[in-house]
């Protein structure tokens, strides 16, 4: 559901042109409810053909990053990993390229802190502001514009970007310093792994003991652990269908990136940590593109079996 024309827009001034850099599951949703809302969008995707759908809906095509940056005043950047996040910004065509005084970079991926500081000081180096912004809710609440932002970096951009954030989105967080954007979004995903790991587990052992799967997930939702995640993933979990919303790749690397993140400070994290054993099993056989609950997979698997 598009959300109503800014009253801004209403009055006619020229609004900040702004870049999207990165049209996966998050950056298609993302892009197309900045474009709902009126702004003037221009889209790049490494694979080209991404940008199709978006530019028959009024976006312009962007060449390169580089370019991209260039023409917009803010640019967004939505990317699957720290390297994916790296080349966008750092590499031959790269953002930063075309970054200067008076613009601003705000990468909304999910990456480590170490990679959205060194991101950070390339983009402060062009004269621009940088923001990391990595985002809470998956590909409905992308579509929904209910996504939850949480954000760190230049104050003033963080200002400037308020009214997209809250065209994509239905909360935001200023958390300070560079690398509090990505440590919030490492633990509540460590978090939710987990989670994920725990309830696939209970299912996989209910059905082992002769419980059917769908009363299991119906007494857990009326129960104290009831999560909107178990609601929503469950049903089809027990069908053995995992649509990919958020892939199970992103998930392992989520969890990986905050294992490391707990050892930069010396903490045993060992839920995580067997959790992680789990997703690398699951990935192993082949399951990295489906949705992170295709972890109830693993608990079935040989642990030496891989697909690799
Ligand atoms: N899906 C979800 O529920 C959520 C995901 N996230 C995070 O958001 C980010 C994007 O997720 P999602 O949209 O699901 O991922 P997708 O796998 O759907 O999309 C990944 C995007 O990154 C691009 N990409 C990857 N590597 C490179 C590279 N080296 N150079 C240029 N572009 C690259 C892909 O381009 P191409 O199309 O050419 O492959 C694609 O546009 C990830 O960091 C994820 O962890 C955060 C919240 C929720
Ligand atoms: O990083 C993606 C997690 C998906 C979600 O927050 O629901």
């Amino acid at each position: 559901m598009a959300k109503p024309v800014p009253a801004s827009l209403e009055r006619e001034e020229r609004l900040p042109s702004i870049g999207f850099l990165g049209l996966g599951t998050m950056g298609t949703a993302m892009a197309r409810n900045l474009l709902k809302a009126g702004y003037d969008v221009t889209v790049w995707n490494r694979t080209t053909s991404k940008c199709d759908a978006l530019v028959s809906e009024g976006a312009k095509r962007g060449v390169t990053p580089k370019q991209t940056a260039a023409a917009c005043d803010i640019t967004f950047a939505m990317l699957a990993d720290p390297a994916g996040a790296v080349d966008v910004a750092c590499g031959e065509d790269g953002a930063v390229k075309g970054l200067g005084q008076g613009k601003g970079y705000v990468d909304v991926s999910t990456v480590d802190g170490d990679t959205s500081k060194a991101i950070c000081k390339a983009v402060r180096a062009s004269g621009a502001e940088f923001l990391e912004a990595p985002v809470s809710g998956s590909k409905k609440p992308a579509e929904d514009g209910t996504l939850i932002f949480l954000t760190a970096g230049d104050k003033s951009l963080y200002d400037k970007a308020a009214p997209f954030f809250d065209v994509m989105g239905k909360s935001r967080f200023y958390l300070g310093e560079v690398g509090n954007g990505a440590a919030m979004k490492l633990v509540v995903n460590m978090i939710m792994g987990s989670m994920m790991a725990s309830f696939s587990e209970g299912l996989t052992l209910g059905k082992k003991v002769g419980l059917d799967p769908a009363t299991i997930v119906q007494v857990v939702g009326q129960g104290a652990i009831a999560a909107p995640m178990f609601a929503l993933k469950g049903p089809s979990m027990i069908k053995g269908s995992y649509p990919p919303a958020f892939a199970l790749k992103h998930q392992q690397k989520d969890i990986r990136l905050a294992l490391a993140m707990a050892e930069d400070v010396a903490l045993p994290t060992p839920v995580a940590a067997s959790v992680n054993e789990l997703y690398k099993r699951a990935q192993a056989a082949g399951l990295g593109d489906q949705d992170f609950s295709a972890i109830i997979e693993a608990f079935e698997l040989d642990p030496k079996q891989s697909n690799h």
